[in-house]
């Protein structure tokens, strides 16, 4: 039996004002060896948590007893959308999950994820990370064919795909066509009654990864939620590979093989955990290398180092280390904040990002900063903690970001797709650093980006910052 529960409502998710640069977490498991028949629906809760970071505003896990799938999902948070009791009935030995921030499709729980089907050969759940860039023309050609839509994202149109081609095929002998019709981003993970499914797109842009635990396969958005659930990463899922994992164990098909390769290089930069390491890259270390190239590219006079946490403190670290200035915490986050939180009153609105974070007086009083974030998107943030960081009496306070400008949008899962709102689309340097009221303010260039990457442009998806898409956009 399918069981769908109503948006909780419990949060008003404000991401539209607090943040607008996330994407989505997806973690599967097929158990062999097995304890209890919540197992799977246990770990796979435990794996979202781990991925948390990657999406808040929905969140749901898909479980198979080897004849249905069941289903809980719904808008919050993974710990307020499925508790304890849920787990309880989420009884088999196949599970999928999802975190979500929308990219097609409105924040609402009819986009909720996983997407469950009944179709020809049964039924099927799909979790998707990522954002098909020919959704508009997709959905045009399957409702020429009579498909009908329930909901408004593109993870639908490779559901309705799956069920055109699949006839008297096997899933994956589906998914492998399927493929070559969806343009863009996708880490997806399908699960049927009896087995589960990966696939990487071509170009590999967003992360999955395969674990082994006890014996048993995981399939996840980024290794540390293997870690969470004490499982061992074993490979990444190659870009255009087809990953089946069944009672027989894990089956490799190379489906598409591209020349291109373009992993995400935000994921280094801001959305993975740094305990994640992605195609063979720990992110804590990628982040630490591109702190000292930026160090070697500015010569900026201070008295220590202080990082935005927590996304900017690996590259603060590795600022600090090659400037050869002492790291200090000036600014504390509060911990519970988290990245989406309830909408507060007007008064405290105002004080914005001072909800977030607060500077320590005792440490940054009298005292040349430089300030190390990983990113600006739209400047709130860094305009707001200059401001913070003047008044706690801060004498200078220099702005370093480690990552170039981010002048256009992603069209590939992570939700900057409103060119005007980056800052650095409508201003220059010099602007920016006056809008933030900043003493002096430096980005990384590309070129100390892949050098800290050790590995070339062609390696990744960098159009956030080049304006250079690895692939065509539907206008
Ligand atoms: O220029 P803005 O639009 O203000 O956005 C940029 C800020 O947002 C991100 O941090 P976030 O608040 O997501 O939290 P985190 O660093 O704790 O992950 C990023 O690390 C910057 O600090
Ligand atoms: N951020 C994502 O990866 C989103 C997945 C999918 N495009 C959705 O909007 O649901
Ligand atoms: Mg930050």
């Amino acid at each position: 039996m399918l069981e769908e529960i109503k948006d909780l409502e419990l949060l008003s998710t404000c991401h539209a004002e607090d943040k607008f640069h996330d994407e989505c977490g997806v973690f599967g498991i097929f158990l062999n060896e097995y304890e209890d028949d919540c197992e799977a629906a246990r770990t796979t809760f435990y794996g979202l948590y781990a991925l948390q970071h990657r999406g808040q505003e929905s969140a749901g896990i898909a479980v198979s007893n080897g004849h249905e799938i069941q289903l809980h999902k719904g808008m919050g948070l993974i710990t307020e959308v499925i508790k304890p009791d849920h787990i309880k009935k989420l009884k088999g030995r196949l599970s999928i999950g999802h975190v979500r921030y929308s990219t097609t499709g409105m924040s609402n729980v009819v986009n909720t994820q996983p997407l469950v089907f009944h179709y020809l050969n049964g039924m099927l759940a799909l979790a998707h990370n990522g954002n098909l860039v020919n959704t508009v023309e997709l959905r045009k050609r399957l409702a020429t064919y009579g498909s009908v839509f329930q909901t408004t994202s593109d993870t639908e149109v490779v559901a309705n795909l799956l069920a055109r081609y699949s006839q008297d095929n096997k899933i994956e002998d589906a998914l492998a066509r399927c493929i070559m019709d969806a343009k863009g981003a996708f880490a997806l993970l399908i699960m049927t009654e009896d087995r589960l499914v990966g696939v990487r797109d071509p170009m590999g842009i967003r992360p999955l990864c395969i674990g082994e635990l006890n014996g048993n396969y995981i399939l996840a958005s980024e290794s540390a939620a293997l870690d969470t659930v004490g499982a061992t990463l074993i490979r990444d899922v190659n870009p255009g590979e087809i990953v089946v994992i069944d009672q027989d164990g894990l089956h490799s098909r190379q489906v598409i093989d591209s020349p291109r390769r373009a992993h995400c290089i935000f994921e280094y930069i801001y959305f993975a955990r740094p305990d994640s390491t992605i195609d063979q890259v720990n992110v804590y270390q990628a982040r630490r290398e591109m702190g000292r190239q930026l160090a070697r590219e500015c010569n900026i006079d201070a008295d220590m180092v202080i990082s935005v946490p927590d996304s900017g403190t690996s590259s603060a670290l590795g600022y600090a280390e090659e400037a050869g200035l002492p790291f200090e915490e000036g600014l504390m986050k509060n911990r519970y904040v988290g990245r989406t939180f309830i909408q507060p009153t007007q008064k405290m609105r105002e004080l914005g990002v001072k909800l977030k974070l607060n500077a320590i007086e005792e440490v940054v009083c009298g005292k040349r900063i430089i300030m190390v974030d990983d990113s600006i998107v739209r400047g709130t943030t860094s305009k707001k903690i200059v401001q913070m960081l003047r008044e706690a009496g801060a004498t200078e306070v220099h702005m370093v970001v480690a990552s170039p400008p981010t002048r256009f949008p992603c069209y590939y899962g992570i939700d900057t797709s409103r060119r005007e709102e980056l800052i650095a689309s409508t201003m220059d340097e010099t602007e920016i650093e006056k809008f933030i009221g900043a003493d002096s303010l430096h980005y990384l260039s590309m070129e100390a980006m892949f050098a800290a990457m050790k590995s070339s442009e062609d390696t990744f998806c960098s159009a956030c910052f080049s304006g250079k898409y690895p692939m065509e956009i539907e206008t």
